[in-house]
């Protein structure tokens, strides 16, 4: 398998604070991989600067082992197919279900123009391919604003999944979801994985186990440990600074 993005020895200060400090993490093309480490870890620091909205100030970051995105802004990762769906969902209220995945094809159209344009036959099978996956199918029609949390969640990752990522970064998907919510979650994210590489950050350690899938742990900027979710939950660095509190 081979390495999709590769973080090799980076370092971000804040105020003389390093946020990131000496990070090395290598995640191979379609992996699933669970971020977890105590606040302040560094993991949002560290999804900014794989998204180009921090620079680092030393070290590598390497997209599919040639291009290096520490040159690259938001909008030229969002080009080349790295999408992050924040903690909070941002999705049209007003708009329907069905209309807020229309507005993310990827489409070189205005807002208006997509509301008004003739849905071809090739984007409403994609739109229902993506309703489907995401299970909003039944709500289609209803406003946005109508779905609860957990809905408006699966709506913004159908979103993000409109614009065919490569990558998707997904920022605490579970924070705020009912149980059965949290289990859906985690098995549509595993449903991605293969076809697109994911990393997710989250607390919720049955959320975690759930993805099954390897994990690291971040700690002061620096991964403490990696592999499954038993073998990290083991170490007793992990307990002592994140499980054990
Ligand atoms: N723009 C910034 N200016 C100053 N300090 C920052 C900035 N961004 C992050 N930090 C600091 O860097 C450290 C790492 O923060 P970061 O938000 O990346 O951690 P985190 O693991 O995402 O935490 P949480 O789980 O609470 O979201 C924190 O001490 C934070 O205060």
């Amino acid at each position: 398998m081979s390495v999709h993005l590769l973080l090799d020895g980076v370092s971000r200060s804040f105020d003389g604070y390093k946020a990131i400090n000496d990070l090395s993490l290598a995640v191979d093309k379609g992996e699933l991989r669970a971020v977890i480490g105590p606040n302040g870890a560094g993991k949002t620091t560290m999804m900014d600067i794989i998204t180009g909205k921090t620079r680092p100030d030393s070290g590598g970051v390497w997209w599919n082992q040639t291009v290096d995105l520490t040159r690259i802004d938001e909008a030229g990762s969002a080009r080349l197919g790295i999408g992050r769906k924040f903690q909070k969902p941002t999705v049209f209220e007003t708009h329907s279900v069905e209309e807020n995945i229309a507005l993310s094809l990827k489409a070189e159209r205005s807002v208006l123009a997509t509301l008004f344009h003739r849905q071809t036959a090739a984007e409403a099978a994609r739109i229902t391919e993506l309703l489907e996956l995401v299970r909003l199918e039944g709500d289609r029609h209803r406003p946005a604003a109508d779905l609860s949390h957990g809905q408006k969640q699966w709506l913004e990752i159908g979103m993000l999944l409109a614009q065919d990522p490569e990558l998707l970064l997904v920022d605490e998907p579970a924070a705020g979801m009912t149980d059965a919510e949290t289990m859906r979650t985690a098995e549509l994210l595993r449903s991605l994985a293969g076809k697109h590489t994911v990393i997710v950050v989250e607390h919720d350690m049955d959320f975690v186990r759930a993805l099954d899938c390897r994990v690291t742990v971040l700690h002061q900027g620096h991964v403490l440990t990696e592999g499954s979710l038993d073998h990290v939950s083991a170490n007793p660095e992990v307990i002592e600074v994140y499980l054990g509190r």
